[in-house]
């Protein structure tokens, strides 16, 4: 499988494209950075400090490499996401989304793609926290109406978008759940509001140093309550995520495709 990385210098696509290089099943093609980027032209083995060259470049223009690609795998900005999205439609490629922070009408236009393109979006690709996901739909479906949930997130000082996307997954998760949406039930940044109002979720961001990623969802009762707690110690469980999410897209037919299906759960 042939495979493209967006934004190779990121932590997230330099663990891709390390794990990408040391995959059978995939040949990495090209890197695509930012125009003006003073590692544009380098190879992409030392770019992404793979440790050894890979022959192939990092670029500046995606539609000039994007031939020679079977996948496109993004982890890089919303804005970035969305030209990526319209190059991966217009040259029939397939394409890993992990990217986070769109808005509801972002969104669609993935969906939307998924006629013309085989288009996997996935606001977490680790293995345990899509666990995590089917654990909450339980507990929300038994008991998510009784309860007071809050969703806590913690992830590092450079994050672009708040809440994450992980959190946001999980409180729709838990509104399905609910036989509800979730814009009928989100309450971002809950401090101030007193009593709190009963059955809504509470979102809760904290950014702090290195924290590559927490995520704990809280079901308050009287006198006791239920944590539901996913850490991660680095980003390396995203990264092996998204590679096997560009693996599964191998033989597929245009469609949308989550990391559940993936990962089988
Ligand atoms: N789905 C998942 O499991 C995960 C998703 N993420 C998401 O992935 C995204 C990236 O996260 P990080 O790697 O931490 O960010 P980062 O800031 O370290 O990396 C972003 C990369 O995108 C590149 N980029 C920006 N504009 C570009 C353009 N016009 N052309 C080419 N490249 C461009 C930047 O140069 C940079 O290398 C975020 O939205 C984050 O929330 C992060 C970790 C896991
Ligand atoms: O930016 C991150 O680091 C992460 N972003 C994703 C999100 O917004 O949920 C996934 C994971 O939490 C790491």
């Amino acid at each position: 499988m042939k495979v493209i990385v967006v934004g190779p210098r990121g932590k997230m696509g330099k663990l891709i494209t390390q794990i990408a290089a040391s995959r059978e099943d995939m040949q990495l093609v090209a890197g695509v950075a930012p125009e003006g980027r003073d590692y544009i032209g380098m190879d992409l083995g030392q770019a992404a400090l793979v440790g050894y060259d890979l022959g192939v470049p990092v670029v500046d223009n995606l539609e000039s490499v994007i031939d020679g690609c079977d996948v496109i795998i993004d982890f890089s900005t919303k804005e970035m996401a969305m030209v990526v999205l319209e190059l991966a439609r217009k040259y029939k490629k397939a394409l890993v989304c992990g990217t986070t922070g769109f808005s509801e009408e972002e969104m669609e236009r993935f969906r939307a793609a998924a006629s013309e393109i085989p288009m996997l979006y996935a606001a977490n690709t680790s293995k345990l926290v899509n666990v995590m996901n089917k654990l909450l739909e339980i507990v929300a479906e038994k008991i998510g109406e009784e309860a007071d949930i809050e969703i806590l997130e913690m992830h590092d000082q450079w994050k672009k978008d708040a809440p994450s996307g992980t959190s946001k997954e999980m409180g729709e998760i838990m509104a399905h759940a609910m036989g509800k949406e979730i814009s009928d039930l989100a309450v971002y940044g809950r401090h101030g509001e007193c009593p709190r109002e009963k059955g809504t979720i509470g979102y809760h961001s904290l950014r702090a140093g290195n924290i590559p990623s927490s995520h704990s969802v809280y079901f308050g009762f009287m006198g006791e309550r239920l944590e539901i707690t996913h850490h991660s110690y680095n980003w390396e469980c995203f990264a092996r995520g998204a590679c096997d999410c560009a693996a599964y897209l191998a033989d597929k037919a245009p469609g949308f495709y989550t990391i559940q299906d993936v990962l089988n759960l």
